[in-house]
């Protein structure tokens, strides 16, 4: 079968379409594992039952380039969209996910871009969950939390002896993650000298250890995760370009909250039933004064920071105005408990309620120096950072 025109990249390609009992199965040539369509490995593609040519198309280009996954039929979208856990009513965001959804059924190297909190860890899960991986590892590595010499062995192992301190074999995560995938969260933060050893990774598909000589094929899933904006870091020559593109085969932007307060109410919705909020608490939570509050607010942290709040709500009894007299309260001055829950869950809560007052008061106090602050509070920095993004507090 020869594609239709309809994305330059698919214009020269020629495939099998096998009609089944729902739908269509669509043959890359050979059907072998590393046929490659556009520098992207293609093996099937499934179309959905009563599908025409177009649809057929739209399957095969989730394989192929960024662009060409774009939002085909806007119209066609529900009005509420979930995917995995994660849920939203606007455009924007049920574009992100119809984008995630085409991603999940093949496996084309996936970039997830969006600020902090806005659901990228939920989105590979997702991604990976949706897809014929489903039942392998899905292994996370945070490229920001360490140094470059433990970030190699992290992601390809070493052998004994290969530095001071290994003293025995390690396999590292694209090992462990053989026939599954693995997510490298924090991609933008990955040090210079590792960039070219992971570039050639995913250009040839095999690993090699700290210390060996000898090369390891690897079959894993790519799913990368960035809060920075990897164009300008590869246009300020902090990111290379050529593991730029090899990363963003599947680009998908995920809007920060502020620019979709559509989405709060449903969001919150789900986040309580989460948290496991009683009636009484969501009714409360939910009422259209107190969402209409939680939508003018600009919500730095997004998501993570919304449920953050509801936490601190259920902590305290109370519909906290967002960023105002609440986030600042200290749990020591308020003895307000919610003994509904498990205890557990209680103190998960109280935890992270306090969590984030002390980095903020922590970083507050030293004037935003997080290096200094870290000293003084006699925390790692990079640990700090971590913290300090997940409650909102820094970009
Ligand atoms: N659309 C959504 N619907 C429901 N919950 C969401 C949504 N987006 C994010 N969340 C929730 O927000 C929290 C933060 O999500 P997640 O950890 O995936 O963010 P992130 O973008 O990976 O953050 P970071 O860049 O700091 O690692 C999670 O509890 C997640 O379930």
């Amino acid at each position: 079968m020869k594609m239709s025109n309809q994305g330059a990249a698919v214009s020269r390609f020629h495939c099998g379409r096998k009609k089944e009992h729902k739908g269509a199965r669509m043959r890359a040539p050979g059907e072998r594992p590393g046929t490659f369509v556009d520098g992207v490995r293609w093996r099937q593609a499934r179309t959905r039952a009563g599908s025409g040519a177009s649809a057929v198309s739209l399957s095969a280009r989730c394989e192929a380039r960024d662009a060409d996954v774009a939002l085909a039929h806007p119209q066609m979208l529900p009005e509420r969209a979930a995917f995995g856990e994660l849920v939203a009513r606007s455009a924007a965001a049920r574009d992100s996910f119809e984008r995630m959804e085409r991603a999940a059924s093949c496996s084309a190297t996936v970039l997830l871009e969006g600020e902090t909190g806005t659901g990228k860890s939920r989105a590979a899960l997702a991604i990976h969950r949706a897809g014929p991986r489903a039942g392998a590892p899905f292994l996370v590595v945070d490229c920001g939390a360490l140094p470059a010499n433990l970030l190699e062995s992290e992601l390809f192992g070493h052998e004994k002896g290969a530095f001071t301190g290994a003293i025995q074999r390690r396999v590292g995560a694209f090992e462990e993650a053989d026939g599954g995938t693995i997510f490298l969260d924090e991609i933008g933060e990955l040090p210079a000298e590792l960039q070219p050893k992971l570039l050639r990774v995913l250009e040839n598909r095999e690993i090699r250890r700290l210390g060996s000589n000898t090369h390891q094929a690897v079959n894993v899933r790519v799913i990368a995760a960035t809060h920075r904006d990897l164009r300008a870091e590869v246009q300020a020559g902090r990111f290379r370009a050529d593991l730029y593109f090899r990363l963003a085969v599947v680009g998908i932007p995920i809007p920060s909250l502020r620019e979709r307060p559509e989405d709060i109410p449903l969001i919150v919705e789900r986040i309580l039933a989460g948290l496991g909020a009683t009636p009484a608490q969501a009714e409360s939570l939910t009422a259209p004064g107190f969402l209409a509050q939680l939508q003018k607010s600009a919500w730095p942290g997004n998501v993570r920071e919304l449920r953050n709040h509801l936490e601190r709500c259920l902590v305290f009894q109370s519909a906290l105005p967002p960023g105002g007299a609440g986030a600042g309260l200290q749990p020591a001055t308020s003895r307000a408990v919610d003994a509904s829950v498990t205890y557990a869950e209680s103190r998960r809560r109280a935890l992270e309620a306090f969590e984030h007052d002390y980095v903020e008061a922590l970083l507050k106090l030293h004037g935003g120096k997080v290096s200094q602050a870290a000293a003084a509070a006699d925390m790692d920095r990079v640990y700090l950072y971590r913290l300090l993004r997940r409650h909102g507090l820094k970009s």
